[in-house]
Order: structure tokens, then C-alpha cells, then sequence
């Protein structure tokens, strides 16, 4: 939650701190795309102001050739004509309402697609720093009120402002001077807007900011529910909800009353105005009836007037919602994918990895390095386990491998080559990973094992990987077996269930590189057994990195790299290392009196 206000204090500063105007022309590139689209909505606009406009010049003619002059012609026709436009203007209205909301669909889907792709391409550091929560809040409530608002903005603009010029060159041409002084309320009408707009823009962004807030605690308290009630922390976790869903609450009333306030400070402009008119027209203008039907076609269409304009007055109001929340969205568009400039084409490596006096940190600012100076290499086929207590480094050195980050000094070779100039896919083809956290998709186990591989689909590869992580063990009990739905994050599944099928994918996958990190950690000793099994073959002839916490797991690797404080403290075989007598020795010895503790719990400092 400190995190969440934080945020938000932070963005209050920013609110303004865009350009309103590259936003708003991008946000029309958009729209532009669908030009002819936009054009018949347009022009269909155009046709339904035109004839609600020509209402007020209709009003007089009935009242003068029907009521004053009888005119039968006229009288016989009328009825037809009012027929005629209202239907024209029916369909000219649906035309054109229903081609914008296709051109504000068509956007919408565009902007999502961008985004999206865009987020699968974004580096690591990026969703260190903008949470899952604020990404969907972006997706899903900034797409829409970006769309919605532009598409209002276009309607108003161009069917309002078409009512608009229609009806005041009515009233110009019946007193050019009258109407003079009704359009005196123009600049003060201008003044409300400018300073609205000012308020738009800074709640605009800050209620952008809340739903992100809001999207936050809801997913905390889904993911962590268990927590929650073990811990009884729904009051902490209801505390949190009540400020952000009060923040939006206060953001959105901030809004609403500058929204409210617009139409009745404008009324209270044109209100006096209006006084003035009826006053100089019963005092100076009337002369006969005739008068009377100029006189109530000319305030029929002031009153028209007063729609449009008090839309018009607002569409700054859209435009400045609309572009708070495009410059939200755009931010996530323009977002520096990961850094793919290696040029060298490597897709058999041999697997020989070497990690060159690397030092990282993951913010530049950071004072203590998360590794320091570290060097040691895994040869073709070898097996290097990672050994220290929880911080020391190891996850960050895997991370490393995979290229999720780069070392800020040092070099990380791969067969010689520095991964920097590797091409980043082929890279990442050569390595498999199985992590702490399994990550499961919302799909079937079938799909989860074959992740990113479906074009490779080979059933006997298929049975192999999943009889060898023994998913076959489960997979029977369950009716629809393969075709099972795993829920999110595989919820559905027991950890060592889960923990399986993403040995398997690993195991289809068949990389020469595999990276295990605390593989077996949530299986069951029989399970854990025949994956050991598993996993001992998989390796066989593969480079293989291992993070375990058990050391009876890693006792046969070639060497063991022992982190302590992102620095190395020593390495090489078991052997060697019990033999010498650090903290490796120290720390075998104190797992072998305790073997069930898994975790560095007494790591000697
Ligand atoms: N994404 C991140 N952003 C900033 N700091 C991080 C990030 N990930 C890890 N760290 C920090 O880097 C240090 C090393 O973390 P790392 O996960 O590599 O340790 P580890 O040895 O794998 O720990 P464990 O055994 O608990 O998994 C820790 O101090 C951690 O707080």
C-alpha cells in the first residue's frame, strides 16, 4: 500500500507533464486508419446536424403558412415532410452512431493489440517495476475511456458544431444584432473550459492511477487468500482496498463536480443573455403576428442551441480524459523491448558456459552489488551446482544466463561467444529452465508440457517427457487426463503435481543447457525419488546448473560454486570441498545431523 501511494504521489507531480497535442495527433493516426469508416460517420454526422438544425426555420413555417396563412399546399404536405426528415433523420443517426462505435471497437482492439505485444517483448526490469495488476488496469480501463472518449469527441465535434453553425447562421439571419449579443457569452464560455480543463487533466491521471491501485489489493488478496486467513489479515487487507478505493472515490468526486459545474456556469451566462433577448424583442421588435412566429423560431433555436453547446463546452473535457488516458497507454506502446542486437545465429551450442569476473546489480544506484567478481564455468556436459543461503545470488546468476538482465561488468560466454551477441531467441532455445515458482497456464496439462513447442507436437516425445517426470502417476486419476484444465497458476494441482509437468515441459523441451532451480523441493519422497531418477538421465550428457538446498542432491556434480553475498567463497567437487573444511564443510556437517532442514537455516557467517 505505501508502494501504491507512493505511486500515486509520485505521478501527481507528472500529471500534466506530457505533451497533450503529439498525444492527441497519435491518438487520431489511430483513428485515421479506419478513414473511410470515419468518413461515413462523419458524413452521416454531418446530415443529422443539418436537419436537426433546420428544425427551428421548420417550426416558423408552420407557424406562418400553416396557423397565419393557411397555405394548403402546405398544410396537405407538412405532414409528409415531418415525416420524411424524421426518418431521415433516424437512419442518418443510426448510420452514423453505429459506425463511430465500430471506428472506437476497431481502436480499441488495436490499442490492446500493441500493448500486448508490446508486453510480451518488454524487459525483466520492466515488470520488476510496473506490477501485473497496473498492466491489466492499463489494458482493460485506459484502452476503453482512451477510445470512448475520442469517439465522443469526434461525434460532438463534428454533429454539435454542424447543429451549432446551422442554427446561429439561423439566428444571424433573422437580427444579426440580437444574435451578436447572445454569442457575448462565447468568451466567458471559453474561460470555464480553459480552467476545467486544467482539473481534468491532473484527476484524469490520478483516477487512471487508482484503478491500478484498486487492481492491485484485488489481486494480493486473491493470490495470497490463504495467507490472508491464516494470518487473519482481511482487516489489513480491507484497510488497504478502503484507501485506494477511497483515493478513486475522492479523484472521481473531484471530477464530477468540475463536470457538474460546467453546464450550470454556462447556463448561468447565457440565462441573463436569454432575459435581454425576450426583452428586446417584446419591447422593440414586435410588429404584428408575423413577429410572433420570428420571435418563436428565433428563441427555439437559442434553447437548441444550448444542447450542442453544452456538449461543445465539454469535449475538452473528453479530449483532456481521453488523452491522460492515451498517454497512459502509449507509455506501455512505447515501452524499450528487451535488447536484441546480438547478431551471431547459434542454435547448437555445445553447452560450454563461462561466466568471466561478472558483477551485477539490479538498480544502478545500488551500493552493494547482488554479485560480485565472479567466475567459474560449467563444461560441456558438466553439472555445476549452486550452492548459499537465501539472498546469496543464485536465482540472479540463472537470471543471468537467460539474459533477463546484464551484467553491469564482466562477461558471460557461451561457447566463447559473449550472450550479448548471441541472437536472444537462440539463446533461449538452448536452455531449459525449471524454477522455484512453476509457472502454469490457464490451459490444459497437454498444452502446459508442449508450452511454446505445439508447432513441435511428437506423441511419442510427449509420452516419453511425461512418463519420465513420472505426470503419468497422476494423469490416469484424472478423467480427462491430458485434456485436464490446470487453472491458473495450476491451482487445480498439488505442488508436486505442478512441480512434474514442468520437469516435463523441460524434459520435451530437450535443450542442451537445463537450469534446475530447487527442482524437487515440493515432491513427495517417492516422487521425489523417481524424478531424481528422471532428472539424474536428463542431465547425463547436458550442461546442466543446479540450485539445490538439499546437498545429498548435488554431492555428484562436477563442481559446486558455494555464494555467499553475491561472491563466490569457494568451489570445486564435494570431495574437495569437505576436504578443505569452509563453509561448505561446516554446512554438510550440519545437514547431516538435521536431514530433514532443506534451507541454509544454520549457514556459518
Ligand atoms: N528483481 C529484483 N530486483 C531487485 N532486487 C532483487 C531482485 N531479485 C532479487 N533481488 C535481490 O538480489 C539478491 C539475490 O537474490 P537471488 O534471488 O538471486 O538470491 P538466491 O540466492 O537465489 O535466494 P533464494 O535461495 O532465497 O532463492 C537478494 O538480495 C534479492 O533481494
Amino acid at each position: 500500500m505505501i508502494e501504491t501511494n507512493t505511486s500515486i504521489a509520485t505521478d501527481k507531480r507528472d500529471a500534466s507533464a506530457f505533451d497533450v497535442r503529439a498525444v492527441f495527433l497519435r491518438l487520431l493516426r489511430y483513428l485515421f486508419r479506419h478513414g473511410h469508416l470515419l468518413a461515413l460517420a462523419v458524413g452521416f454526422m454531418v446530415l443529422t446536424g443539418l436537419i436537426e438544425a433546420s428544425v427551428a426555420a421548420f417550426i416558423e413555417k408552420v407557424l406562418k403558412n400553416g396557423f397565419l396563412t393557411g397555405d394548403q399546399w402546405f398544410v396537405k404536405w407538412s405532414g409528409i415532410m415531418l415525416m420524411v426528415v424524421v426518418f431521415a433523420r433516424a437512419i442518418f443517426g443510426f448510420i452514423a452512431n453505429y459506425t463511430m462505435a465500430k471506428v472506437g471497437r476497431l481502436v480499441i482492439y488495436e490499442i490492446r493489440q500493441d500493448i500486448f505485444y508490446n508486453l510480451l517483448r518488454l524487459p525483466t526490469r520492466y515488470f520488476d517495476q510496473n506490477s501485473s495488476a497496473k498492466n491489466v488496469s492499463k489494458l482493460i480501463y485506459d484502452v476503453e475511456t482512451t477510445a470512448v472518449a475520442t469517439t465522443d469527441t469526434l461525434s460532438i465535434l463534428f454533429k454539435d458544431s454542424v447543429v451549432t453553425i446551422g442554427l446561429v447562421s439561423w439566428l444571424f439571419y433573422k437580427d444579426w444584432r440580437l444574435t451578436l449579443i447572445f454569442l457575448l457569452t462565447i468568451p466567458f464560455l471559453i474561460g470555464i473550459i480553459r480552467y476545467a480543463n486544467k482539473r481534468f487533466r491532473r484527476t484524469s491521471k490520478e483516477i487512471q492511477d487508482s484503478m491500478g491501485g484498486i487492481a492491485d489489493t484485488v489481486k494480493e488478496a486473491s493470490i495470497g487468500h490463504k495467507v490472508i486467513k491464516v494470518y487473519g489479515g482481511q482487516e489489513q487487507e480491507f484497510e488497504n482496498f478502503t484507501n485506494a478505493n477511497r483515493f478513486n472515490l475522492q479523484q472521481n468526486l473531484k471530477r464530477a463536480k468540475v463536470s457538474a459545474g460546467i453546464v450550470p456556469s454556462t447556463l448561468l451566462l447565457v440565462g441573463p443573455i436569454l432575459a435581454l433577448i425576450l426583452y428586446i424583442f417584446l419591447n422593440y421588435l414586435r410588429e404584428g403576428p408575423e413577429s410572433a412566429a420570428a420571435f418563436v423560431s428565433y428563441i427555439m433555436a437559442c434553447l437548441m442551441l444550448m444542447s450542442p453547446l453544452k456538449r461543445l463546452a465539454k469535449v475538452n473535457e473528453k479530449i483532456q480524459i481521453g488523452v491522460t488516458a492515451a498517454n497512459s497507454v502509449f507509455s506501455v506502446i512505447d515501452a524499450e523491448p528487451e535488447q536484441n542486437t546480438g547478431t551471431v545465429d547459434y542454435s547448437e551450442t555445445q553447452g560450454h558456459l563461462r561466466f568471466d569476473d561478472v558483477s551485477f546489480c539490479y538498480a544502478q544506484d545500488d551500493d552493494q552489488p547482488v554479485l560480485q567478481n565472479i567466475d567459474f564455468e560449467i563444461k560441456p556436459g558438466e553439472r555445476v551446482a549452486l550452492v548459499g543461503p537465501s539472498g546469496s545470488g543464485k536465482s540472479t546468476i540463472t537470471s543471468l544466463i537467460l539474459r533477463f538482465y546484464r551484467p553491469q561488468s564482466g562477461v558471460i560466454r557461451l561457447d566463447g561467444h559473449d550472450l550479448n551477441d548471441l541472437v536472444l531467441g537462440d539463446l533461449r532455445d538452448q536452455v531449459s529452465l525449471v524454477s522455484q515458482e512453476t509457472s502454469l497456464f490457464d490451459d490444459t496439462i497437454g498444452r502446459n508440457i508442449m508450452y511454446g513447442m505445439l508447432d513441435t507436437y511428437d506423441e511419442a516425445r510427449l509420452n516419453a517427457a511425461i512418463k519420465a517426470a513420472h505426470v503419468d502417476e497422476f494423469l490416469h486419476e484424472l478423467p480427462l487426463g491430458l485434456e485436464t484444465v490446470v487453472g491458473e497458476h495450476g491451482l487445480r494441482l498439488s505442488g508436486g503435481q505442478r512441480q512434474r509437468i514442468a520437469i516435463a515441459r523441460a524434459i520435451y523441451k530437450d535443450s542442451p543447457i537445463l537450469i534446475l532451480d530447487e527442482a524437487t523441493s515440493a515432491l513427495d519422497n517417492k516422487s521425489e525419488r523417481y524424478v531424481q531418477d528422471a532428472l539424474e538421465a536428463l542431465m547425463k550428457g547436458r550442461t546442466s546448473l543446479v540450485i539445490a538446498h538439499r546437498l545429498s542432491t548435488i554431492e555428484s556434480a562436477d563442481n559446486i560454486v558455494v555464494l555467499d553475498h553475491g561472491r563466490i567463497v569457494e568451489q570445486g567437487p564435494h570431495k574437495k570441498l569437505l576436504r578443505q573444511g569452509g563453509v561448505y564443510a561446516d554446512l554438510h556437517r550440519a545437514q547431516s545431523k538435521n536431514p530433514g532442514k532443506k534451507g541454509f537455516f544454520f549457514w556459518n557467517r
